[in-house]
């Protein structure tokens, strides 16, 4: 894997030759195998959004160093520069933005994932670590992506931190993904238990992130809205990485920094839907009963700006770029893909079908059936954004290869006590799908990875397969509807060709959910 973890960086610094994407199949990126492009897109994909090229798109300071922009706004700099942060991502935003402003940087607390420090070290990524005598101080917490002890103690560091500030003081806040789990500062009688407790339970009763962090809001001194509020008067300038569905503001990490436009009621709607109400401590109804009556209204915001710096979209934007490089027709079809993992594997392998036939039989076109099935697919996993009519067009008008990206997170729901990860199970699904039928002349392959470079509880990032997987399989004696039934996808592919089929990144520091990637190259 050492080797693997070594990839992104190199490829960063070696852009790809543009080659004209109707060029012929024989040209694509000097022969390279259709498994090694997938890899080195979905690659591509996690190097734009990166730590430091994200915080270098988006922070500039002038020749003299004292001023700082950030998109259009200026701020003035002169040793005023203190910096919180908190989620899975945030150290090495830390490294790159101190690396960058560490001259005016006069103090710094940050609260990340137990043993990242550690995990980083081992990759050799010494990108994504503070420098020994950095002015960060570092606290590591929220085990398994739950609050805790060491969580909490840091959320009170940085709590002392912006409470200190002053009106020509600028705080800089990264957040990304897992910061909330790593930021819990319970409003009293509310305890740290009691607040885990309400989290494990809404989790397991299949909340959705926006319900749980409607609720942690409501119930948190720092999360929507607060730490903004600590830190006033001092500038506020939070940097955002998004981990949720749509890039929301006020749901990444449960924002800390953006004012809460929820009210008690919408708790009460969201606790009784998952008959929690009953179960509430006393702490949690006295601390809503008095949200109710709070005579100042929603934290005031006015003094931060929230800037959301990387997203599923520009990931997707760059892998698009690299397929088109590599001689593909591409289109990003969604960057909010939801809902169940096995109708997302259907719409998938449906898709594939229907873009096959329109690929190898133009004019042709897949049969009517299909089409409506597919439509009756994607309008039922309600995708917001999704393009999938342009991707037909395009389909219709590409004589060569296509390659179809989306990204977003499919939920899993475990039924069996196997080892996997959605991103694996995905492709697993996806690949039991391909092989419902014959699909024409065509190579087809599909790619499922997680950007943080880890899926699951498992060492791999995800998974890619062909349309022949169930043959393969069979050829092994594995029967994927087993692993299926047991969600033991990281099994099967460690034994399927020896793991040839997963995906290896290593913790990539970075983390803007799931890329998807479909390819389709005619014969
Ligand atoms: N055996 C399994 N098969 C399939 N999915 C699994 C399995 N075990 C856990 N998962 C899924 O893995 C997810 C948790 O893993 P992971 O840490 O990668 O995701 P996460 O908590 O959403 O974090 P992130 O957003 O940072 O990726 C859950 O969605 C869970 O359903
Ligand atoms: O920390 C959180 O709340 C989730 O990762 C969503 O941002």
């Amino acid at each position: 894997m050492a080797a693997a973890l070594q990839v992104l960086p190199r490829l960063a610094r070696a852009p790809l030759r543009p080659l004209p994407w109707w060029g012929p199949v024989a040209r694509l990126a000097s022969g390279m195998a259709l498994p090694e492009q997938a890899q080195q897109l979905f690659e591509s994909a996690v190097s734009a959004v990166l730590p430091g090229p994200m915080l270098h798109r988006v922070l500039t300071l002038d020749p003299s160093g004292k001023q700082l922009k950030v998109r259009d706004r200026s701020f003035q700099l002169r040793r005023n520069l203190y910096l919180v942060g908190f989620g899975k991502a945030v150290l090495g935003m830390a490294a790159a933005a101190e690396e960058l402003l560490g001259q005016h940087l006069v103090q710094g607390v940050i609260s990340v994932p137990k043993g990242i420090r550690a995990a980083m070290e081992h990759a050799g990524k010494q990108e994504m670590l503070l420098k020994p005598h950095s002015r960060v101080q570092v606290f590591e917490g929220a085990e398994d992506n739950l609050p805790d002890r060491d969580a909490l103690r840091a959320a009170l560091a940085i709590r002392q931190l912006a409470e200190g500030l002053k009106a020509d003081e600028l705080l800089l806040v990264l957040i990304s993904g897992g910061g909330s789990a790593l930021l819990p500062a319970p409003i009293p009688p509310v305890t740290l238990e009691e607040k885990q407790m309400l989290t494990k339970l809404l989790a397991a009763r299949g909340a959705t992130i926006q319900e749980l962090n409607t609720i942690r809001k409501a119930l948190s001194q720092l999360k929507g809205g607060g730490l903004a509020q600590a830190a006033y008067p001092a500038q506020v300038v939070s940097l955002i990485l998004s981990d949720v569905v749509g890039d929301p503001v006020e749901m990444i990490a449960s924002g800390p920094t953006v004012a809460s436009t929820h009210s008690v009621q919408d708790c009460l709607h969201i606790l009784n839907r998952y008959n929690l109400r009953a179960a509430l401590p006393r702490s949690v109804k006295t601390v809503l009963a008095r949200a109710d009556s709070d005579p100042h209204g929603p934290r005031a915001c006015g003094h931060v700006l929230n800037v959301v710096i990387g997203s599923n979209m520009l990931a997707l934007a760059e892998a698009q770029r690299q397929a088109e490089v590599l001689g593909y027709r591409a289109v990003v079809l969604s960057a909010a893909v939801q809902g169940d993992v096995k109708s997302v594997a259907q719409f998938y392998g449906l898709l594939a079908r229907v873009a096959g036939a329109r690929l190898t039989l133009p004019g042709a076109g897949a049969s009517g059936e299909e089409d409506a099935e597919l439509h009756r697919l994607a309008a039922e996993l309600q995708l917001p954004d999704l393009q999938l009519e342009e991707a037909l067009e395009a389909l219709a008008g590409a004589q060569g290869p296509v390659c179809l990206l989306a990204g977003g997170e499919p939920t899993v729901q475990l039924q069996g006590s196997g080892k996997g990860g959605r991103n694996q199970e995905l492709a697993l699904r996806v690949g039991a799908e391909l092989g419902r039928q014959p699909l024409g002349p065509i190579d087809v392959l599909f790619l499922s990875g997680g950007t943080d470079g880890q899926d699951g509880p498992t060492e791999a990032a995800g998974a890619w397969v062909t349309s022949d997987l169930a043959s393969q399989a069979a050829a092994e004696g594995l029967d994927v509807a087993t692993f299926l039934a047991h969600n033991d996808s990281h099994t099967f592919f460690c034994h399927l060709h020896g793991g040839a089929h997963l995906l290896f990144t290593g913790l990539t520091g970075t983390n803007v959910m799931d890329a998807h990637l479909l390819f389709l190259r005619p014969r």
